[in-house]
C-alpha cells in the first residue's frame, strides 16, 4: 500500500535540514512527493498531531494543509491514464480526499465523479466497452471516418461527424443524468412528496440500499446524490464490490475518520454489487455506518434481505426501483437521440413533412433520421434496462452509418437535403447482432429455460449449451439459470447421481461470486454434466405421489401411531407414547414394525402413479 512499485524514493535523512524548524522534504516513505516539510521546532510547544487522510502519515497539524497541497498533486502525478486524474490511490477510485477543503475552486478540478463512475461501473449488457462484439473495430471505424473523403454524400459527411459523437464513452455513460431533475421515472420513490426526496434535497443523505435490476439507474441514482453532496462538501468513494478487498474499504474507513475529526466533513461510501460482498467484508463497515463515520449507499439487484447482512440491513432504509416502464424509456431514448442530433419522424413524415423532436430539425448539421416507431420497439424491446436501450441505439445508429454509403435515402424535407433514415428494422437488426433481442422478462426467458431443461433432460449436451448461450449472451440473470439446474439436479437427475445436487449448488455459488461474464462457462459444466448425467425421476415422483395422497385426504389427518412417538415425561409415557417401539440397533434381525399411519398400511408411494 504504501506506493509500493511506483518507482519513487525519498531520501528522508540527506534531504532534511539539519537545523530544527527549517524546510526539508516531507520525511514520510508514505508520501512519495518530496513536498517541502518544516520540522517541528525544539522547545516550540507540542503541536496536535494529525494524520494526513491521503498517504495516512502523522504530520503537526499546522502543517497538514500544505502537505495536502503536495500531497495530492503528487497523486494526480502518478495516476494512471483514465483513471480520475487527482485519485492517489487507484483502486480506491475516492474523490480526492482534501482537496476541496484547500479551497481550490470546483471548476478547476477535473470533474472526479464522472470519471471515477465510469471507471468502476463494469460493462454488461454488450456494447459497454469497445471489444463487444457489435461495435465496430478499428479498421471499420476509420473507414467510416474516412467515408466522406471517398466521394460521399453531404449526409455521409455529417454521418460522420455523428459516427464520432458515438466514439469514445458508450452513450448510456455519456448520458447519465446529473441532477434529479433528469432522472426518469421511479416516482415510486422518488417523485415529488415522497420520503427519500426530500431528504435528498434537503442534503440529509441515510444510509441506503439500492434494489433494483440491471439498468433501472442505481448507479445514476449514487452519482446524482454524489453530485449534489458535493455541494456541501461531502466527500464520496465508492468502491465496487466485484474488486475490493477488505483492506480497501479499511482505508476507506481510517480517511473518513480522518475526514471526519479534521474537517468535520462526511464521506458518503457507495459499494455497488453491495451483494458480492461476503459477510466478514460487510461486517468491517458495519460498526462505522452504526456510529456516522460514513453513510453507506450500496446497490445491488439481488433482495438484500438474502445477500445483505441482516445488522447492515437494519441500519440502511432499503430503495426499491423498479425496472423502467416503456414510457420512462421513451422519454430518455428521446433525450439521447436529441442530444446526437438525429430527429425523429413521426409516421406520415416520409411523404415530406417536417421531422419532429429536434427544435434544430430546420438548420440541422445532421440529416440523419429515426423512425419514432423504432424508438417505441426499442424502448419495449430493452426490458427496462436503460442501458441496454441506449446501447441498442447506439449501435442501430453506428450500423446505419457504416451502411449508409450503400444505400442513401431521399427524404424530402423543405425541398432539400439527403437523410440517412434509421428504420425499427435496422433497431432490431442492431439488437440482433448484439445479442440483445432478449426478452428477459417475457416469452423468450421461459422459451429458452425450456428449451435449455428439455435438452439436459434429454441428454443432448449439444442443445444444452446452445440454449444456455441464448441466454446469457441475451443477459439473462446467471443466477436465474443457476437456480433451475439447482431443481434439475434433483427432479431429472436425483439418486440416479447424487453428486450433481452439489455441482449444482457450488455453480450457483461459484455464479454469484463471481459474476458474468466470467461466470459463463460455470454454468456451462454444470450444464453439459448434467446433459450427460443419469436421470431418474424415482424420487420426485414418489414426492409427488405422497402430495397427491395428502391433497386427496377427506377428514380428519391420520394421527401419528403412538409407538412412533417420543415419551419425554412421565405422563406421556403413561399415555402410551413410544409403547412397543422397537429401537432397530437393538435387533440383529431386520425389524418388522410399520411406520405409516394405521390407514395408510401397505401404500407404496414409489410403486404408485399419479391419477
Ligand atoms: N432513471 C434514469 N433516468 C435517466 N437515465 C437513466 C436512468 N436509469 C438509467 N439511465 C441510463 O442508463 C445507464 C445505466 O444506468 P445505471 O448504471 O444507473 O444502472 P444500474 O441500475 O446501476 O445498473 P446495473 O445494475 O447494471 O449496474 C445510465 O448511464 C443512464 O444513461
Ligand atoms: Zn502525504
Amino acid at each position: 500500500m504504501l506506493g509500493a512499485g511506483s518507482g519513487r524514493t525519498t531520501a528522508p535523512e540527506g534531504l532534511r535540514a539539519p537545523k530544527a524548524g527549517g524546510l526539508a522534504s516531507c520525511p514520510s516513505l508514505a508520501c512519495l512527493t518530496g513536498h517541502p516539510w518544516r520540522e517541528p521546532m525544539e522547545g516550540a510547544e507540542e503541536e496536535p498531531v494529525v494524520q494526513c487522510p491521503v498517504c495516512l502519515q502523522q504530520l503537526p497539524g499546522a502543517h497538514i494543509n500544505s502537505h495536502l497541497d503536495q500531497c495530492l498533486q503528487a497523486g494526480e502525478g502518478e495516476a494512471e491514464p483514465g483513471s480520475s486524474p487527482s485519485c492517489k490511490r487507484p483502486r480506491l477510485a475516492a474523490a480526492p480526499p482534501g482537496s476541496q477543503a484547500q479551497g481550490e475552486p470546483e471548476e478547476a478540478r477535473p470533474a472526479a465523479a464522472p470519471t471515477i463512475f465510469s471507471l468502476f461501473h463494469k460493462g454488461r449488457g454488450g456494447g459497454q466497452s469497445p471489444a463487444t462484439p457489435g461495435w465496430k473495430s478499428g479498421a471499420e471505424r476509420e473507414e467510416a471516418a474516412r467515408k466522406p473523403e471517398d466521394g460521399g454524400s453531404a449526409a455521409a459527411g455529417c454521418g460522420a461527424r455523428l459516427a464520432q459523437k458515438l466514439e469514445g464513452k458508450p452513450l448510456a455513460e455519456q448520458l447519465r443524468p446529473d441532477t434529479l431533475g433528469d432522472y426518469v421515472g421511479q416516482e415510486r420513490v422518488l417523485g415529488a412528496q415522497t420520503l427519500l426526496r426530500s431528504l435528498l434535497e434537503s442534503h440529509e443523505i441515510p444510509s441506503l440500499i439500492l434494489w433494483g435490476p440491471p439498468g433501472c439507474g442505481k448507479t445514476t441514482l449514487a452519482h446524482i446524490i454524489a453530485n449534489s453532496s458535493k455541494k456541501n462538501g461531502t466527500r464520496f468513494v465508492t468502491l465496487s464490490a466485484t474488486s475490493a478487498k477488505t483492506n480497501d474499504v479499511r482505508d476507506v474507513i481510517s480517511q473518513a475518520q480522518n475526514e471526519k475529526r479534521l474537517f468535520k466533513r462526511k464521506t458518503i461510501l457507495f459499494i455497488d454489487e453491495i451483494h458480492r460482498f461476503n459477510k466478514s467484508q460487510q461486517d468491517t463497515f458495519l460498526p462505522h455506518v452504526e456510529c456516522g463515520t460514513v453513510t453507506l449507499i450500496g446497490a445491488t439487484t439481488e433482495n438484500p434481505s438474502f445477500q445483505v447482512n441482516a445488522a447492515l440491513l437494519s441500519r440502511c432504509r432499503v430503495i426499491v426501483l423498479e425496472k423502467l416502464s416503456v414510457e420512462a424509456m421513451e422519454v430518455i431514448l428521446m433525450r439521447a437521440v436529441r442530444s446526437l442530433g438525429v430527429q425523429v419522424l413521426g409516421q406520415g413524415d416520409q411523404h415530406g413533412n417536417s421531422a419532429t423532436g429536434s427544435s434544430s430539425s430546420k438548420s440541422s448539421e445532421f440529416p440523419v433520421y429515426i423512425e419514432e416507431k423504432a424508438l417505441n420497439t426499442l424502448a419495449y424491446l430493452c426490458d427496462g434496462d436503460a442501458r441496454t436501450g441506449l446501447n441498442g441505439l447506439q449501435l442501430a445508429v453506428q450500423a446505419r452509418l457504416a451502411a449508409e454509403r450503400t444505400t442513401p435515402l431521399n427524404i424530402t424535407k423543405g425541398g432539400s437535403a439527403d437523410g440517412i433514415l434509421i428504420t425499427e428494422e435496422h433497431v432490431k437488426e442492431g439488437l440482433q447482432r448484439s445479442h440483445i433481442l432478449y426478452d428477459r422478462a417475457g416469452e423468450e426467458h421461459y422459451n429458452c429455460i425450456s428449451a435449455l431443461h428439455k435438452s439436459m433432460r434429454g441428454s443432448d449436451e449439444n442443445a444444452s449449451l446452445y440454449w444456455l448461450a441464448r441466454m446469457l449472451e441475451g443477459g439473462e440473470d446467471p443466477l436465474y439459470v443457476a437456480r433451475r439446474l439447482v431443481r434439475f439436479a434433483s427432479e431429472d437427475i436425483g439418486l440416479a447421481d447424487p453428486l450433481a445436487l452439489t455441482q449444482a449448488v457450488a455453480a450457483y455459488q461459484g455464479c454469484h461470486f463471481i459474476g458474468m461474464p466470467e461466470c459463463e462457462v460455470i454454468l456451462a459444466q454444470c450444464v453439459v454434466y448434467f446433459a450427460r448425467a443419469p436421470k431418474s425421476i424415482e424420487v420426485y415422483r414418489a414426492y409427488s405421489n405422497v402430495k397427491e395422497c395428502l391433497r386427496m385426504h377427506t377428514g380428519p389427518l391420520p394421527p401419528v401411531p403412538l409407538h412412533l412417538r417420543n415419551a419425554p415425561t412421565r405422563l406421556m409415557k403413561n399415555l402410551g407414547y413410544g409403547k412397543g417401539y422397537k429401537y432397530n440397533p437393538m435387533y440383529k434381525e431386520p425389524v418388522e414394525q410399520d411406520y405409516l399411519p394405521e390407514e395408510l398400511k401397505g401404500t407404496d408411494f414409489f410403486k404408485e402413479r399419479k391419477t
